[in-house]
C-alpha cells in the first residue's frame, strides 16, 4: 500500500481507498428519498436463493437479479416505475471519487443500494454487467464497518482485506475493474445515525 495524499490509500494499481471522503449525513437524507420511491427488496438469483443483502436501485439504470439472471433495466419491476433520480450530491461524489483515484470524467448512469444488517454479506464476485468496462466503479460506504476483500483476477487465492467504515469510497477501474470482490459477514455494531446497519452505495455506467 501506497499513500497517494494524506487519506486516500492504493490497495493495490487500479483500486483507492478514499478514506472518509463522503458527507454521510447528506447523503443518509437524500437516501431516504430514494428509498420512499423505490423501497429495499431481496433479490432472487438465477439459481432461485435469495441474497442475504437488500437491494435497491437509482439513475437512469437499476441492476436486477432474477431467475433470469442479472442484468440493467431502466424500470423498477416492483413499481413499474423509472428508477428514482439520481441525487445531485450522489453523482457529484461519484464524479468527484473517481477522478481523484486517476479516472476523470466518470459519468454514472446507475446507482446500486445494498442494505446490510448484521448477519449479512456479499460472496466473491466480480462487477460484469456493464457495457462500459472502461468506466471504473465507485463505492461508498455508510453506517457500520465492514471487511470488504479483493481478490485478483480468479475467484480463488488469497484476498487483500480492507476495512471500510462510514464515508469512506472506494473506486476501482483500469487493471482493478474487474477483479473479484467481496464482503464478509457483517458483525453486529452500532452507528450513531444509522443504527445496526450498513448501506452501500455503487456507481456504474451500465450502459
Ligand atoms: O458492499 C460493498 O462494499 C460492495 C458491494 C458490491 O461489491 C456490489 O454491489 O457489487
Ligand atoms: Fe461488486
Amino acid at each position: 500500500m501506497r499513500d497517494l495524499f494524506s487519506d486516500s490509500v492504493e490497495i493495490c494499481p487500479g483500486m483507492v481507498l478514499l478514506r472518509d471522503f463522503a458527507d454521510s449525513a447528506a447523503l443518509q437524507g437524500e437516501l431516504e428519498s430514494v428509498l420512499m420511491a423505490a423501497p429495499l427488496r431481496r433479490m432472487q438469483t438465477s439459481r432461485g436463493s435469495y441474497m442475504s443483502v437488500q437491494t435497491s436501485n437509482c439513475g437512469q439504470f437499476g441492476w436486477l437479479s432474477d431467475r433470469q439472471g442479472y442484468r440493467y433495466s431502466d424500470i423498477d419491476p416492483l413499481t413499474g416505475e423509472p428508477w428514482p433520480v439520481m441525487p445531485v450530491i450522489f453523482r457529484q461524489l461519484a464524479e468527484t471519487a473517481a477522478e481523484l483515484a486517476g479516472f476523470p470524467g466518470f459519468r454514472p448512469d446507475a446507482c446500486l443500494i445494498n442494505y446490510y444488517q448484521p448477519g449479512t454479506q456479499m460472496g466473491a464476485h466480480q462487477d460484469r454487467d456493464e457495457s462500459d468496462c472502461d468506466a471504473p466503479i465507485v463505492s461508498v460506504s455508510l453506517g457500520i464497518n465492514a471487511r470488504f476483500f479483493v481478490l485478483g483476477s480468479e475467484r480463488r487465492g488469497s484476498s487483500i482485506p480492507v476495512n471500510l467504515s462510514d464515508g469512506d469510497v472506494l473506486v476501482f477501474g483500469g487493471p482493478a475493474r474487474l477483479f473479484f470482490h467481496g464482503v464478509r459477514k457483517l458483525k453486529f455494531s452500532e452507528h450513531p445515525r444509522f443504527g445496526p446497519v450498513r448501506w452501500n452505495l455503487t456507481f456504474r455506467k451500465a450502459l
